[in-house]
């Protein structure tokens, strides 16, 4: 009994109207009632209509619906379903929003809860047991877990893009974004490869010959000073990987140091006693086989750095040793700044082509794209769409298993990026993956615990440090907002069925038992849900920003800075021609597909969503409302104090401005 009046809210995006008709049912606690009308949803509309209903159908509960086609089918996108319920006028009517954010297929009844959070168990009334279950039966039909190579966390079983569910795949904007730039990117290749055919090859200046497309200010600053001992340094505290660098607790073992070379040993231990000694060790890099490519062999170093930070935060290289020592070889040498100039570069050069390996394959695909991932399957599986955890997860995860079921057949695969320019490719990509995983700590994901196992805290150079525990900080007090609103006590932490699964799924399966390594296995209080919840959001935005976007346009586009591969074997002793370093360096082949590469992963991507600014609302009232609004305020603040910080530095670092993360790993 009661006048209704309803709104279809359609998703903006290209197709997502239909030209295929919706029939609607209003579902309340006592009855239902078939909507007496079919509307055609057009693409960013709002369709407003009124209905008379004459029963009376109690507190609405849910909107159903259903899409009607004669002979085309069409997809159609809701946002959501808005209803106004009034005995009165409409001016005093009561709100009740039904979130959607799918695609609707077919023309099965899709059953649409209104948007308030519920977990299971304090549905009292068992009304959405029913729902929540056929629910997640139908998801965990959808989304797969499977095991694309074992050792590796799992994955969403697809073998291709096309495989996954509609609701997971790129919008139609971003996909042809993301290939018609692949498409252009391999355009100017074939350009740069034309204009360097009529060129010589055979000096560090002659990589200037392709280095002519998309050049961020940063990656020319990085051309111009990629050579300088501080620039170097600078890298592994803000530059495309801050993961790696630690302060030395005291000097590695692997470090032998010749009688010879006291005066070395000397200023080593002076500078670990003052706690400024600090090593970036690649030894994980140890023994992998190195790639073949076009017939030709590739090699591998597994280095160890020793750095001093200077009083004015400068972080200087003192020695380089590039491989560990080995029983069954001479003690390796050891490269100083000392050594004469090219001898040195080339050194560096080593590392530099270590670190991209780290850097893409641990830091960036495990630690960020793969866990993702595991969230991602994990919370389709085990968390219902009314779940608040699902509500506040969800925004977080947009894209992230089409671009890494793209990852498994474009870039890591079989003949794919890294076996065509990577001298890890080939295979040795896929065991410094397996021994990355099973090194993986919950720990090392967390930055207060990371940055402080590191001795990391307390650096003023070190910007990446500063702003990602700012960042945790606001992400944590968010979290703890949403978590307050729907968990009164750690005792609905402990009874809440679809959590406590959510959480085992990810440690158990997803990451094949890791709980040897720290990650938890159920939570027991609100303080365990909300660090592991932080760590979820920031993976899947801060951290994934920091090492991705932008940076590799910026660190990677001057090649020598970052090379893909190495095509000759680590010196040996201190003789070091340019021939030796050219010949050592990525091809000119190699060089272009390693920028256009960087180029296409790192730029700013056009339908990006800065961190919380998500447009979809899967919460209802003005709780959460509240938190989210705060959290933005909060990110506002540290935008504002990151840009006046920016201004006194010759070189800004900008990645981890709030407006320039990204909500979730799309790229
Ligand atoms: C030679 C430079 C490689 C740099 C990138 C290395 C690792 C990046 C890690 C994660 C990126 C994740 C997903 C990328 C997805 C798709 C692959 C990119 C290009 C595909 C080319 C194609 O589609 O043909
Ligand atoms: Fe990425």
């Amino acid at each position: 009994m009661g006048r209704y009046r309803v709104r279809v809210a359609t998703g903006s995006f290209a197709f997502s109207g239909s030209t295929n008709q919706v029939q609607l049912w209003l579902v309340g606690q006592r009855a239902e009632a078939e909507l007496g009308l079919q509307l055609r949803p057009t693409r960013g509309q709002m369709e407003d209509f009124e209905v008379d209903v004459s029963e009376d159908l109690g507190p609405l509960r849910f909107v159903k619906l259903r899409k009607i086609h004669l002979l085309l089918k069409d997809a159609w996108f809701c946002n959501h379903i808005t209803v106004w319920v009034s005995e009165k006028s409409m001016e005093e009517a009561k709100e009740i929003v039904f979130p959607c954010y799918k695609w609707v297929q077919g023309d099965a009844i899709i059953c649409l809860p209104e948007a308030t959070a519920w977990m299971m168990g304090n549905d009292v009334q068992d009304l959405f047991q029913k729902h929540r279950e056929e629910e997640l039966e139908e998801r965990r039909r959808l989304y797969r877990w499977a095991t694309w190579k074992k050792g590796l966390p799992l994955s969403i079983d697809a073998t291709s893009e096309k495989d996954l569910p509609l609701d997971v795949r790129f919008h139609e904007n971003k996909k042809s974004d993301f290939e018609g730039t692949l498409i252009a990117g391999m355009m100017k290749i074939i350009l740069k490869r034309i204009y360097t055919l009529l060129n010589s090859w055979n000096s560090l200046e002659d990589f200037d010959q392709i280095f002519w497309f998309s050049k961020s200010t940063l990656a020319k600053k990085v051309r111009q000073s990629w050579k300088d001992d501080d620039f170097f340094g600078y890298q592994f505290l803000n530059g495309v990987n801050p993961t790696l660098l630690r302060r030395s607790t005291s000097l590695p073992n692997r470090l032998v140091i010749p009688k010879e070379a006291e005066g070395l040993q000397v200023q080593l231990e002076r500078k670990l006693q003052e706690g400024c000694l600090f090593e970036a060790d690649f030894s994980l890099l140890d023994g992998i086989q190195p790639n073949v490519i076009q017939g030709k062999k590739q090699y591998l170093a597994a280095p160890l750095v020793m750095f001093k930070m200077e009083p004015d935060g400068k972080l200087l290289p003192m020695v380089i040793q590039l491989q560990p020592p080995c029983s069954s070889s001479p003690v390796p040498p050891l490269f100083l700044p000392s050594d004469p100039s090219l001898t040195w570069l080339l050194a560096k050069a080593w590392v530099k082509n270590s670190d991209f390996q780290l850097h893409e394959l641990q830091a960036h695909l495990l630690k960020t794209h793969l866990m993702a991932e595991v969230f991602a399957v994990a919370t389709m599986r085990c968390l219902s769409g009314m779940h608040p955890i699902f509500k506040l997860l969800i925004p977080h995860l947009r894209y992230t298993l089409e671009i890494n079921t793209r990852a498994r057949t474009k870039l890591i695969s079989d003949g794919g990026i890294f076996d065509q320019v990577v001298n890890t490719g080939g295979g040795g990509h896929l065991e410094v993956l397996r021994r990355a995983t099973a090194c993986l700590t919950y720990r090392s994901l967390c930055p207060p615990d990371d940055l402080a196992d590191r001795g990391l805290l307390g650096i003023p150079s070190a910007l990446y440090v500063h702003d990602a525990l700012r960042l945790w900080d606001i992400i944590s007090r968010y979290v703890n907002g949403i978590v307050h609103l729907h968990y009164s006590g750690d005792k609905v932490v402990q009874s809440d069925l679809e959590l406590q699964s959510w959480c085992s799924e990810i440690t158990e399966i997803g990451l094949c038992g890791a709980q040897d390594r720290g990650f938890p296995v159920s939570f027991q209080s609100r303080a365990d849900l909300c660090h592991f919840l932080t760590m979820c959001i920031f993976t899947c935005t801060v951290q994934h920003t920091g090492i991705n976007q932008g940076q590799q346009i910026d660190w990677y586009a001057w090649v020598p800075n970052a090379p893909c591969t190495m095509r000759q074997p680590p010196p040996t002793t201190k003789d070091v021609t340019l021939e030796m370093v050219m010949a050592t360096l990525p091809n000119v082949q190699q060089a272009c597909l390693q920028m256009t590469i960087a180029w296409h992963l790192g730029r700013f991507q056009p339908d990006m969503v800065p961190l919380g600014q998500h447009k979809e609302e899967y919460f209802s009232g003005s709780g959460p409302k509240a938190v989210l609004s705060h959290f933005l305020e909060e990110l506002d603040t540290l935008e504002k104090e990151i840009v006046a910080r920016n201004k006194n530095l010759d070189l800004p670092y900008e990645y981890l401005q709030p407006s320039r993360i990204e909500n979730s790993i799309t790229i």
